[in-house]
């Protein structure tokens, strides 16, 4: 772990990550309600919103697009990840050098690392080479630590969330992304398990403004450093109006209820 509070991708101590990278993971569907939000300009147009500190796209958005956004938008570069049309145990292929990530502007690098899968060992000599590699660039590395594959059939366990933010640290994370473990007593312990390594929630399916809100104030009071989101952001209607209530529950530490009357 490096300190990282002086990176732009954190503010305040706290980092609000927006991801985009769910054409490849998940595909058109996610598309399916927001059509208009196939072209990646309109998404890296939210992410200069003053409450995002990071935008993570895998590398051919960030050829493409990153290049008109680089005054405005912190590059976050998701090193890995894999289609969901692998059937597969959980695997998730390495798609660009950390060094053509720095070369086209990353600010920081994101790895997925699948505990517990079948392909673990290969998973954490991938993770190896680029956190190695991210240290010579001075980059902070985001491990989205997901344990899942063979028998773990409930991956927001507590103790399994304790696990990832634990394995994160422990392999030299800077950061890790894990789903929120259901309750703010095992989100305490789960950051807890990471020392002094920030921990931030995901965000998960789009669920309602009160719902998400109140779970990101709970996450962040149990001692999350923020948030990396996609879908709760970019599939509503209105992503500026969210993004103006997640500055005040992650940033100012208001409530949920403050958070939404605020922005009416
Ligand atoms: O593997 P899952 O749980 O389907 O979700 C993976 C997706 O979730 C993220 O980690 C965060 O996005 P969401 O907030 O939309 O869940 C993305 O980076 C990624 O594409």
């Amino acid at each position: 772990m490096i300190p990282i509070d002086d990176s732009p991708i954190v503010r305040d101590g706290k980092s609000l990550i927006l991801a985009m990278d769910h054409g490849l993971e998940h595909g058109p569907t996610d598309f399916e309600e927001v059509p208009e939000k196939l072209d990646p300009s309109t998404v890296f147009d939210t992410a200069t919103h003053d409450a995002v500190t990071a935008m993570a796209v895998q590398k051919g958005i960030a050829e493409g697009y990153y290049p008109s956004y680089e005054d405005d938008v912190n590059l976050l570069a998701k090193v890995n990840g894999t289609s969901n049309l692998w059937m597969g145990e959980y695997d998730s292929a390495v798609n660009w050098s950390v060094d053509y990530a720095a070369e086209i502007g990353a600010d920081a690098v994101g790895f997925t690392l699948y505990g517990g899968s079948n392909h673990e060992v290969e998973m954490a000599e991938e993770f190896r080479d680029v956190q190695e590699a991210a240290r010579e660039h001075d980059l902070p590395v985001v491990m989205w630590s997901y344990p899942r594959g063979q028998g773990l059939k409930n991956d927001t366990k507590p103790e399994v969330i304790s696990y990832a933010t634990r394995i994160a640290l422990e392999l030299g994370a800077d950061i890790a992304k894990v789903k929120y473990p259901g309750s703010p007593d095992a989100m305490e312990h789960a950051c807890k398990s990471a020392g002094d390594m920030k921990v931030v929630m995901s965000g998960g399916s789009k669920t309602s403004d009160y719902e998400f809100l109140s779970t990101v104030e709970a996450a962040v009071s149990a001692g999350a450093k923020g948030l990396a989101v996609g879908r709760n952001v970019w599939q509503r209607e209105d992503p500026t109006r969210i993004l103006d209530a997640l500055e005040k529950v992650i940033f100012e530490e208001e409530t949920a209820d403050a958070a939404l009357e605020a922005t009416e």
